[in-house]
C-alpha cells in the first residue's frame, strides 16, 4: 500500500544516493525499518519518526483498514534541524558511496530541508489524518462489495513460498529445506550468487514462521566501510566519536524478536565477525562507546556469494563464525543450472511487470531458445530485467520477437549479432528453405513495422501470397490489423 511505491525524492542528497541500485535498496530498507515497527507493534496507530542510512528522517502514520494493517503513509528525506559542520561530512561521506563517481558533493548540507519540532508534529497529524480518510473510504468501498473477504482468504491458502516461483529439482531441494526450517529459530545459511533470490529466500522462511509479526531486518555487510556497519548493526552511544551527538539504536536492536538477514556476510571485517559471534553465542552485544551489555532475541539469516569455507582456509573467515552460522545452508542454484524454470519464470515476470494496454501473452520461440541458451551471470534478477525490457519495447504485441532481446544476450548465444538466419547444410531442402522464407518474413514484418504492402514489394511477391505465407508460419499472432497498417498499404 501505500509504503510500496517509491518515488525519488526532490532532495539532493536523497537524489543523488539514489542513483545507484545500492543506494535505492538501503533508501528502501530504511523505509522498510519503520513498516517493520508498525507490524511489530499494532498498539502504535500515531506517527513514527525513524532515521533513515543517511540520518534524515522519515515521518510515517501506520494505515489500518477494517483494523487490519495495511501499510503506512510516509514522508522522507529532511533532518530536524540544521547540519552543522561534522554532521555535513558525515553526509557527504555517505552520499558518496551511493552517488556517480563524478557527482558535485560541494553543499550539500545546505540543500536538504529541515523540518523542525513545531512543523514535524504538524506534519505527523497531516499523515494520520490522511491515513484516517483513506481507512474511511475503504470501509465504505469494502461494504459495497462483500466478496473481498472471501478473494483474501482464497489468496492465504495458497502456497507458503508462492512468491518465489521455481519447479526444477534443485528448487524443490531448497523448498523442502525451507519447509523444514521455517519454524525453527536455527541461524540459516544461504549460499549463491548475486540475484539467485537470497533476499527472496529469507524473506519467505522470516515469514512462514512464529516470527512472521516481528520485524525483518535487511543489512548488506558490504555496503559500509567498518565504523559505520558497527555503529549500523550495534548502535553507538552519546559522544563514541565526534558527531555522534545522541544515541542511536543498532539494527540488532530493532531486529529484536524478529529476524535479521546480513547480505554478504563474508565481508565483514574481523572485529565485527568476533561481535557477531557474540550475538549468535549470547544474544548480546556492546553499542559502540557503550559500557552496558544489551540483550537482544534475533534470528540471524546470513548469506553470502563467497564460498566461506575457502574464506576460513585462507584466514579471512573465522572458523567457529563459520561453524555457528553454518547450521543450516540452503544452496541456492543458479538460472544457468535450472533451465527448468525459465518458462514459468518468465510467465511469472511478464505478469508481474505487465502494464494496462499491454497485450504481450509470450515470448515468440526464437526469443525463448536465444534466452534458453544464454549464460545468465546475472541470474533472476537479469532476466527479470530483460523481461521488464522486452514489455517496454514489445508489450504491444502478442508474442514479443527475438530481435527485441538485448544486444548483449543476442551476441553471447549468437556470435555477430545475428540477423537469426544461419544456413543450412544438412536436412531437407524444402525444409531449409521454408526456414528461410520463415525468418525473411518475420525479420522483414519488424523491419517494415508490419507494413505488408512494402514488405510484399521488398520480397518481390504480392501482398496476398504474403499474408497467406505469413498465417501459414504462424506470425499473424499479435500483429497490428490490416487497418491499422501504417505507411503506403
Ligand atoms: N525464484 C524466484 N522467483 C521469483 N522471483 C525471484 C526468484 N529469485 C529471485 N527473484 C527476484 O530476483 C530479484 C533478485 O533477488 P534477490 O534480491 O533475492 O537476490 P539476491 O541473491 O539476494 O541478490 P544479491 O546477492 O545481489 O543481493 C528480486 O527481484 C527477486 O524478487
Amino acid at each position: 500500500m501505500a509504503a510500496r511505491g517509491h518515488h525519488p525524492s526532490p532532495n539532493a542528497p536523497c537524489r543523488l544516493a539514489l542513483a545507484s541500485k545500492e543506494g535505492l535498496r538501503r533508501c528502501v530498507q530504511s523505509v522498510r525499518v519503520l513498516n517493520e515497527k508498525f507490524k511489530a507493534n499494532k498498539k502504535v496507530r500515531r506517527s513514527l519518526v525513524h532515521d533513515c542510512h543517511l540520518n534524515f528522517s522519515i515521518v510515517g502514520a501506520p494505515l489500518y483498514i477494517a483494523n487490519e494493517y495495511e501499510g503506512f503513509l510516509f514522508v522522507e528525506g529532511f533532518a530536524r534541524q540544521p547540519l552543522d559542520a561534522r554532521e555535513a561530512e558525515v553526509l557527504v561521506a555517505k552520499v558518496r558511496q551511493f552517488a556517480p563517481p563524478h557527482a558535485d558533493l560541494d553543499r550539500l548540507a545546505e540543500q536538504v530541508p529541515v523540518i523542525d519540532g513545531a512543523d514535524l508534529s504538524k506534519l505527523s497529524d497531516l499523515l494520520e489524518r490522511a491515513a484516517g480518510e483513506i481507512a474511511d473510504h475503504e470501509a465504505v468501498a469494502s461494504q459495497q462489495d462483500t466478496n473481498v473477504p472471501a478473494a483474501a482468504d482464497a489468496l492465504n491458502e495458497r502456497s507458503r513460498f508462492e512468491k518465489i516461483i521455481g519447479r526444477s529439482g534443485p528448487m524443490m531441494e531448497v523448498f523442502r529445506l525451507m519447509e523444514k526450517v521455517a519454524n525453527s529459530d536455527s541461524t540459516v545459511l544461504i549460499n549463491g550468487e548475486s540475484g539467485t533470490g537470497k533476499e527472496l529466500v529469507a524473506r519467505a522462511i522470516h515469514h512462514s514462521g512464529p516470527r512472521a509479526e516481528q520485524p525483518f531486518v535487511v543489512q548488506n555487510c558490504s555496503a559500509f566501510n567498518d565504523n559505520l556497519l558497527e555503529s549500523a548493526l550495534f548502535g553507538h552511544t552519546r559522544g563514541a566519536f565526534t558527531g555522534a551527538l545522541r544515541d542511536k539504536k543498532g539494527l540488532f536492536e530493532v531486529a529484536d524478536g524478529g529476524t535479521f538477514f546480513l547480505d554478504e556476510v563474508g565481508d565483514m571485517s574481523a572485529a565485527l565477525q568476533v561481535k557477531l559471534l557474540r550475538v549468535l553465542q549470547e544474544g548480546t552485544f556492546l553499542p559502540v562507546g557503550g559500557t552496558q551489555l544489551k540483550e537482544v532475541n534475533v534470528r540471524v539469516i546470513a548469506a553470502t556469494h563467497k564460498d566461506l569455507g575457502e574464506l576460513v582456509k585462507r584466514g579471512e573467515f573465522r572458523e567457529d563464525l563459520f561453524y555457528r552460522i553454518n547450521v543450516i545452508r540452503v544452496q541456492l542454484p543458479p538460472l544457468r543450472e535450472r533451465r527448468d524454470d525459465m518458462p514459468v519464470l518468465i510467465d511469472h515476470f511478464l505478469r508481474k511487470h505487465h502494464r494496462e494496454g499491454q497485450r504481450a501473452r509470450g515470448l515468440a520461440p526464437e526469443a525463448l531458445a536465444i534466452l534458453g541458451a544464454y549464460a545468465w551471470p546475472g541470474n533472476i534478477r537479469e532476466l527479470e530485467n530483460e523481461i521488464e525490457r522486452l514489455l517496454v519495447l514489445g508489450g504491444e504485441l502478442e508474442f514479443i520477437p527475438a530481435e527485441l532481446l538485448s544486444s548483449r544476450i543476442r551476441d553471447a548465444v549468437i556470435p555477430g549479432g545475428g540477423p537469426f538466419i544461419s544456413p543450412r547444410a544438412h536436412g531437407k531442402l524444402h525444409e531449409a528453405v521454408e526456414a528461410l522464407e520463415r525468418e525473411m518474413i518475420q525479420q522483414g514484418l519488424l523491419r517494415t513495422r508490419y507494413n505488408k504492402s512494402r514488405l510484399a514489394r521488398e520480397l518481390g511477391i504480392s501482398r496476398s501470397n504474403l499474408i497467406l505465407k505469413i498465417s501459414r508460419y504462424g506470425l499473424d499472432k499479435g500483429l497490428p490489423d490490416d487497418e491499422a497498417e501504417m505507411g503506403d498499404a
